[in-house]
């Protein structure tokens, strides 16, 4: 008798894995800046901010930037009625799209577990003709958790059909936020290298990591 393994849910986190949404999100975040009458940041400053979602972005902006808590509110909605559109400085990394259609072709259910809000979730995975593909979406305004905490991969794996007590499947992203909640329910994580990470990759828990998307159907096999 052949036991047959069902390919394993392979889920994403979104900025700095699957896209490179800085542009955009620095462009949104000068905007409500030039609003209030603040000056603009640059692009890597913005950058090192991305990872916790937008209530964590807002807190380090204010930091830098001496705001105050009312101000940071009206700012962030300044910013948030951009930011839900914001996808023509966005660019997908190379050969994402065909290899996240291998992966679907191979029969592996597809996820995205991101700490950015929905809204700019969906629109930009529908800018790039993406939004089909995923079966399940986890953004960083669906439940109260965020990542690192493991409650929204946990989730998204289980909407992929995993074991809620051992969820099988594995996790792709590019920071300490997708390390870290990976590591805490032991779901394999594959570190791409290239995205918005501040930490050495050796000193981050990660199963492989790779620096081009060609290289992330054999990673994924090895797991299943
Ligand atoms: O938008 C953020 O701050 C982080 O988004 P990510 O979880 O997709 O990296
Ligand atoms: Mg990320």
């Amino acid at each position: 008798m052949s036991v047959c393994f069902a390919p394993c849910p392979v889920v994403f986190d979104l900025d700095g894995t699957l896209i490179d949404s800085a542009p955009d999100i620095h462009a949104c975040v000068n905007a409500a800046l030039n609003r209030y009458g603040y000056s603009p940041l640059e692009l890597n400053q913005v950058r090192g901010f991305i990872g916790g979602g937008v209530g964590v972005l807002w807190d380090r902006i204010a930091a830098a930037c001496d705001i105050d808590t009312t101000t940071k509110t009206a700012m962030l909605s300044a910013f948030m009625t951009r930011y839900e559109n914001a996808t023509e400085l966005t660019i997908l990394f190379d050969d994402v799209a065909k290899v996240l259609g291998t992966l679907a072709d191979r029969g592996h259910p597809l996820g995205i577990c991101t700490n950015k809000p929905l809204a700019p979730t969906k629109a930009v995975l529908r800018h790039f003709n993406l939004g089909n593909l995923f079966q399940t979406i986890v953004a960083g305004d669906t439940q109260p958790e965020k990542k690192p905490n493991p409650t929204p991969l946990r989730i998204a794996l289980v909407n992929l059909g995993a074991d809620p007590s051992q969820p099988n499947g594995v996790f792709v992203g590019d920071s300490e936020y997708d390390a870290n909640c990976a590591a805490a329910i032991g779901v394999p994580f594959l570190l791409y290298s290239e995205g918005y990470r501040h930490t050495p990759i050796d000193r981050l828990p990660h199963r492989a990591s790779f620096d081009r998307f060609v290289q992330l159907p054999a990673l994924v096999e090895a797991e299943a």
